[in-house]
């Protein structure tokens, strides 16, 4: 073994041979097998730096021309990056920082994918390196009391290490969410990232897993799992709790990385309110499909009559889209139409005010991106109602998953006059979509008979619409249509 270089780097290094000797010795294959592990080093910077190992590992499988590289050039700059970076050992993350440096054009590919080279660059060769000695514990004066330390650091890594496997599981199989999943991962990669500022091996040299009594000790609740999200809900406990041990007993060693894991913790707690709220409402809206906005002078008809039509015909939901109304006025009308879709026996969603929503009962209330947040109207509304956020780009639909919403709009589909002024996101933003996640999406904007094909055909399920219902002599016989097209 060659102490310059880490084992990962050795392994990979024997593999080189066989590359050269078969002239495939590229960029791309070099990037292929540091990422083949997800829980590697280079996997956890890609994914710090932005990149979606999904959609990376899916750019990697495509076919293309290879970016050859030279070994030799190749271990002469990781090594210039390695003495930059104040290590004596070349390891995996500096290799990759290599080859990205040394690739331009593969650097630019996966600068699409959402790579942030900046910020693989300065994880890995930071200004400041983070020195081992910096890291000896200043407060522990026993060595027993390091060890203690270590070896209750070792138990919580591996206690939020489970949990998170079981989370990344219940994203993947249970909710089969993509960008939850992703969500998951990039949280167990960035604990890796974390806990390996701590000296080398500190975590695992102290393990004495035999030794510790908490890993025989078990209450009867850990046992009993009622429902599918109960898991989900268990383990979000059981892995904020890891996280507070380590927390508190990192700081004996490092404020830094106790700092860093604070802060995963926060990122926790928002996926927890995310995942384990957002099942509950998930559930509540598992079969619905049409969803209807109407505005009282847009209709050809009263709007109670046009809700009764449109809910005879198949709609699901109806939202009252008000701009223009003095407040009362909008009151007086949200009462009635709430009472229409509840005799109609249908969801009844408040458009942009969670106050009337709350007074007059509503199912829930739909926020766009200048309306009130998600948590300003969930203090309003209480944790039951839904929260639906309108979105037009992929950057607002993660933020919506993330803020707990219960359902997104994506859209505007096509141009409409119902909006004139939105610009068209279009069909590929609603099939990356549905692609990302599973939370409930309603396609909106310019739908109705002649285009509901085209929105089917990228894998929506479930739209919104207003004008084709509105005005339409026979609401009911265009919300069977709808539905039809969405069977
Ligand atoms: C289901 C649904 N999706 C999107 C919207 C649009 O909301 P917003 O962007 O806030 O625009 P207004 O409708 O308030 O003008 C929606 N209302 N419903
Ligand atoms: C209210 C609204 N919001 C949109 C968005 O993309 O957020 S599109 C839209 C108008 C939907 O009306 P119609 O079915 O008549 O096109
Ligand atoms: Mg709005």
């Amino acid at each position: 073994m060659d102490s310059r270089f880490s084992p990962a780097i050795e392994r990979l290094l024997a593999r080189f041979d066989a590359w050269e000797a078969e002239q495939s010795l590229t960029a791309e294959r070099i990037l292929a097998a540091l990422v083949e592990d997800e829980e590697s080093l280079p996997a956890t910077r890609l994914v710090q730096a932005g990149l979606s190992l999904l959609r990376l590992r899916d750019w990697l499988t495509a076919p293309k021309v290879g970016i050859s590289l030279s070994r030799g050039e190749l271990l002469h700059t990781a090594t210039q990056l390695c003495r930059e970076s104040g290590q004596d050992q070349l390891t995996s993350d500096v290799l990759l920082l290599a080859v990205v440096e040394l690739a331009p054009a593969l650097c630019g590919q996966l600068v699409r994918l959402g790579f942030r080279p900046e910020q693989l660059r300065t994880a890995v060769v930071p200004e400041n390196p983070l020195r081992p000695e910096s890291l000896t514990p200043l407060q522990l004066s026993e060595p027993t009391e390091l060890i203690a330390t270590a070896r209750v650091l070792d138990v919580g890594a591996n206690r939020a290490n489970e949990s998170l496997r079981i989370l990344d599981d219940y994203c993947r199989f249970v909710l089969e969410d993509r960008y939850l999943t992703e969500s998951i991962k990039t949280v167990r990669h960035d604990l890796v990232a974390t806990l390996n500022k701590l000296p080398d091996s500190l975590l695992l040299e102290s393990r004495e897993t035999i030794r510790d009594v908490g890993t025989r000790i078990s209450t009867t609740g850990e046992f009993q799992r009622t429902e599918i999200r109960e898991v989900a809900r268990v383990n979000f406990k059981r892995l904020q709790e890891a996280f507070r041990s380590l927390e508190e007993f990192s700081k004996l060693l490092s404020v830094d990385v106790a700092a860093e894991i604070e802060a995963l913790r926060y990122r926790v707690y928002t996926l927890e309110q995310a995942i384990v709220r957002g099942s509950d409402l998930r559930t509540r809206l598992r079969d619905l499909q049409l969803y209807v906005l109407l505005t009282g002078e847009q209709c050809v008809a009263s709007l109670d009559w046009t809700i009764a039509e449109a809910a005879a015909g198949g709609a699901q939901i109806v939202q009252l889209r008000e701009k223009n109304l003095p407040d009362r006025e909008l009151f007086d009308r949200a009462r009635r139409c709430a009472d229409a879709c509840r005799n109609a026996g249908i969801l009844f969603i408040m458009n942009d005010r969670p106050d009337i929503a709350r007074l007059v009962d509503a199912d829930g209330v739909h926020l766009g991106q200048d309306d009130l947040t998600v948590q300003a109207a969930r203090q309003i509304l209480g944790p039951d109602k839904l929260i639906g956020v309108s979105t037009h780009n992929l950057t607002q639909l993660r933020q919506a998953i993330l803020d707990g919403a219960s359902y997104v709009g994506i859209g505007p589909a096509f141009a409409t006059a119902t909006k004139p002024h939105e610009p068209v996101a279009g069909l590929e933003f609603l099939r990356q979509a549905v692609t990302e996640s599973t939370l409930p999406m309603f396609a909106i904007g310019g739908i109705n008979l002649g285009t509901i094909q085209a929105v089917c055909d990228v894998g929506v399920t479930r739209v919104a619409v207003s004008s084709v219902i509105a005005q339409a002599e026979e609401p009911k016989l265009v919300a069977m249509a709808l539905r039809e097209a969405l069977a």
